[in-house]
């Protein structure tokens, strides 16, 4: 056998019948969501499809669910998202806001550990549906080299919906390697005090760049069913808890700042108050005219914050009487956001680099 490990005693050459052995490295492989190859139906659906049939996001029974989503939401929804994707494509590169985001921020945090430990780190990314798919990323990473994979969902805050089905899916990945990379899962970050500091001062360069000082910010979460919370899923906490410690970090009083949940899906009742709802009842019923929208959970801006926030949200606002709607982008590769993600990266390749 070829020793593969940092043994000093390596052989000069591998025997000619033996299969090629790359020298150790450790891998860091970052996970988003996944975002269609195209805003045209067929993409739109193959992408829905795998999302909306994934049980971690869709507890349903398989059964009641996928004759529902086969014949009534996927011949639909695919054009209505289509749509929705079409108005914020990066048309220059052909590929979703989320595509072209998580890219850059994968080159970023690869540079500012290539300056700390050289060849030794390689960092690459994957998506959890669609491309590129997790199975192809630990693959190639296992052909480099990576004997060590630290694996690191991009959600801030722990989800089933999010985090967990990542990690399946990078387990599932790991089953089909023969010599199988030792692994680490990073940890949620919603109360990492880089992440909020990074947050933190986002906020404050939204409202130097406004005019007038906004009456309050909405900081607005992706949803999910209630029923998940209530069944022992702690994104709801874990949201309310980065809320808090932004607050605390601004030093503002409660009454400037509002945790909200949006892109409610299905008849069931989700994690409440709405976003979509409350920024009208807000401007409305508060006689707040002037907000800012903030989106902690994305870590990249994508169809929920682009489209949904800036677009559907806004017209909310607007329509009940706003007058003035700033969105404070997500982090994306902010060098904040780099510097926050690449601490939590270190923090957990304890033991693993010299
Ligand atoms: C239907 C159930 C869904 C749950 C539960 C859910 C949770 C959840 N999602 C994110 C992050 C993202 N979701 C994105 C898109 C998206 N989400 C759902 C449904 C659920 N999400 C759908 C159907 C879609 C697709 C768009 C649409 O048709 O409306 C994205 C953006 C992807 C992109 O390409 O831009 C992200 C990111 C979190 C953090 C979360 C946590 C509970
Ligand atoms: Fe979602
Ligand atoms: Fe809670």
């Amino acid at each position: 056998m070829l020793d593969a490990t940092n043994s000093p005693q390596r052989p000069a050459a591998a025997p000619a019948d033996h299969p090629k052995v790359a020298s150790p490295k450790v891998g860091v492989l970052l996970a988003n969501l996944g975002t269609p190859d195209h805003y045209s139906y067929w993409p739109m659906r193959r992408y829905l499809n795998e999302f909306l049939s994934d049980k971690r996001v869709i507890d349903y029974p398989k059964w009641k669910w996928q004759p529902i989503l086969q014949t009534i939401i996927l011949t639909k929804r695919p054009f209505a998202s289509g749509e929705a994707y079409k108005s914020i494509w990066n048309e220059d590169l052909d590929e979703s806001p989320l595509m072209t985001i998580t890219k850059r921020q994968s080159a970023a945090i690869g540079e500012a550990l290539h300056a700390r430990y050289g060849d030794e780190v390689m960092v690459d990314f994957c998506m959890r549906y669609g491309n590129p798919s997790t199975e192809s990323k630990v693959r190639a990473m296992a052909e480099a080299g990576c004997r060590k994979i630290l694996f690191f969902p991009l959600y801030p805050h722990y989800a089933g919906a999010t985090s967990a089905t990542a990690n399946d899916q990078f387990f599932r990945a790991l089953m089909k390697e023969a010599w199988q990379p030792t692994a680490r899962v990073v940890d949620p970050y919603f109360e990492h005090p880089k992440y909020i500091e990074a947050l933190a001062r986002s906020v404050e360069r939204g409202y130097e760049a406004v005019e007038d000082r906004p009456d309050m910010l909405i900081v607005s979460y992706h949803g999910m069913p209630k029923r998940y919370l209530m069944q022992g899923d702690p994104y709801h906490c874990q949201c309310q808890k980065t809320t808090r410690l932004l607050r605390e970090r601004l030093g503002w009083d409660e009454s400037e700042i509002r945790t909200t949940f949006q892109s409610v899906f299905g008849p069931e009742e989700w994690l409440k108050p709405y976003t979509v709802e409350e920024v009208a009842r807000i401007a409305r019923e508060e006689g707040k005219k002037k907000i800012a929208v903030i989106a902690p959970a994305f870590s990249a801006d994508c169809i929920e914050t682009l489209e949904e926030i800036n677009e559907e949200i806004k017209e909310s606002f607007e329509e009940a009487g706003g007058e003035q709607f700033t969105y404070i982008p997500c982090l994306n590769d902010d060098p904040e956001h780099i510097e926050a993600l690449t601490t939590v990266i270190d923090e957990n390749l304890g033991g693993w680099v010299r």
